[in-house]
């Protein structure tokens, strides 16, 4: 197949200022611990996506996703749905751990570009392209078997800066003891947009 293009819009869609990375951010080479263990992205979740991702140089956060007969779709085929539960995993550790601003996912939009065979990973580079007030802005490429294989999905996320209460009061009261890598503790967050 040849490279896949698809109409441009801009992106980010507004004016941002570049991202302001935290300055306890992991640094490159750092190997990040999952975030919660019942994560379905990350944790330790039966029949869940066990991503691992690790900081790159640049601002970018490499992500694998192993993709077994538990994530199909078509027969042999991964599901579209968790492909971008994947994006959403990797696009969301980016601003997690290099911003440390807490963050949800507002908007993921994922262009589809190769079928992703069961047996495959999933290589995903992503990283924080601007900030405008609390809104993020991130991007993937998610390549197939190796880190520069065939480009097979695109991403792209808005994420909006929330307060640390968002997951206690909607979530979990016992949400932020239950983080499992840091930033976890309230003063390890950026919270001031
Ligand atoms: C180390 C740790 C690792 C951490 C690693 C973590 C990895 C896990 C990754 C998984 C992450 C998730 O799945 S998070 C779970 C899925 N997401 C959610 O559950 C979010 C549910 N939605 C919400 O709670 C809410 O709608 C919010 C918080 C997103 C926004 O509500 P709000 O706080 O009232 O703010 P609101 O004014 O509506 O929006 C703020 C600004 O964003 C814009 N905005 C909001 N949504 C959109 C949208 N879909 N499209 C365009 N723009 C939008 C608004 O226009 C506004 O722009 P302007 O007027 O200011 O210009």
């Amino acid at each position: 197949m040849s490279e896949k293009r698809r109409p441009a819009t801009p992106w980010p869609p507004v004016e941002t200022e570049a991202p302001r990375f935290h300055p306890e951010a992991p640094g490159p080479g750092t190997e990040l611990a999952m975030h919660y263990a019942e994560c379905f992205g990350c944790g330790d979740v039966d029949n869940g996506l066990h991503m691992r991702s690790t900081v790159g140089d640049g601002g970018v956060v490499y992500s694998k996703f192993p993709v077994t007969r538990a994530h199909q779709g078509a027969p042999g085929l991964a599901h579209g749905g968790l492909l971008a539960c994947a994006f959403d995993e990797a696009l969301g550790s980016a601003v997690g751990n290099l911003l440390r601003r807490p963050a949800v996912t507002g908007k993921l939009e994922t262009d589809f570009l190769r079928p992703v065979p069961v047996g495959t990973t999933l290589f995903i580079a992503a990283r924080v392209d601007g900030v405008a007030g609390r809104k993020i802005y991130a991007s993937a490429d998610g390549h197939l078997d190796s880190a520069d294989g065939p480009v097979a999905l695109r991403a792209r996320g808005l994420f909006v800066q929330v307060g640390l209460e968002h997951f206690t009061n909607h979530g979990d009261p016992d949400a932020l003891s239950k983080f499992t890598q840091q930033p976890r503790r309230r003063e390890d967050w950026d919270i001031n947009p």
